[in-house]
């Protein structure tokens, strides 16, 4: 998929909301345990119950691989759902890899080419050969972290390397790598103050904010310094939605969450108009 389409379906949708799928068998309803594949089917009908609402889907791809195969199956069963009935959502396999560069090209394999994700989340750490690898799958994108919602975000990223922040570095070199323009940001809602120069640097990138809800970042301060005039903006959360209820009503209540969010978003088009 590429932005021009994704930026249609958020108009089209009045949303920019991407839904983090990150399930924990401790989280979810009891009832589903039963089942044979209760994170596929935890999946589903939030999925289901919410996709009018949502642009995006991120599997956090940790809550998967921490089941062994059976999470791998469940996650190769919720891309194959997404993409068969869904095709219109654009799809992040949040995997925060990269690698030498032979083995970037495995990572980037198993998320394009096996799992059919339209993008992956990527750690700039190792730098250019690391990151072209992804870049080189042309109908893909890849997401660049590049200042990150959490605490730990201060050790490294905001400290000045020769006068400029690292996170500064990192999207500014970012930008001569080949096949650029398929590059999208990581900013966390936690900083969107550090939006206005961020988009002093990358006016025209999509950024993807995870951080609302659970961890406190607000949508109308992110709006405010991020939005431009695509929107721009992916804005993802995960507990503060797919949590909502563990009893059986849970995929509803997934989805009135969910819509608490896309009404602020359609608020925010309007007035943006
Ligand atoms: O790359 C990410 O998605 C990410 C980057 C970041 O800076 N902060 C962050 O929380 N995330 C992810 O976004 C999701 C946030 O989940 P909630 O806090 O439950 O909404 C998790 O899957 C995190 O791993």
């Amino acid at each position: 998929m590429n932005t021009k389409e994704l930026v249609e379906q958020i108009y089209k949708k009045k949303s920019f909301l991407c839904i983090g799928l990150d399930v924990d068998l401790n989280k979810v309803p009891k009832h589903l345990l039963k089942l044979d594949d209760p994170i596929f089917e935890f999946n589903k009908a939030i999925i289901d119950a919410t996709q009018h609402l949502a642009v995006a889907y991120k599997p956090n791809i940790a809550f998967y691989e921490a089941y062994g195969i059976k999470g791998w199956k469940s996650l190769e069963k919720t891309i194959t759902y997404l993409n068969t009935n869904y095709p219109e959502v654009f799809t992040i396999a949040d995997a925060k890899r990269g690698d030498i560069g032979n083995t970037s090209t495995m990572y980037a394999k198993a998320f394009f080419e096996d799992l059919q994700f339209d993008s992956i989340t990527v750690a700039p750490y190792m730098g250019k050969d690391s990151v072209e690898p992804f870049l080189s799958f042309e109908d893909k994108h890849t997401i660049l972290l590049a200042l990150t919602s959490n605490q730990g975000a201060f050790d490294f990223q905001t400290k000045k390397i020769e006068g400029k922040e690292l996170y500064k570095n990192v999207i500014e070199i970012s930008k001569s790598y080949h096949n650029a323009q398929n590059l999208m940001y990581v900013v966390g809602a936690t900083k969107a103050e550090y939006l206005s120069e961020i988009r002093g640097i990358i006016p025209d990138s999509f950024l993807l904010v995870p951080g609302v809800g659970a961890q406190g970042g607000n949508l109308q301060e992110v709006c405010k310094y991020g939005i431009n005039d695509q929107v721009g903006l992916l804005i993802n959360s995960s507990r503060g939605i797919i949590y909502a209820s563990d009893a059986e009503d849970y995929a509803q209540a997934a989805a009135n969450k969910a819509l608490e969010l896309q009404k602020q978003m359609e608020e925010i088009l309007l007035f943006k108009k």
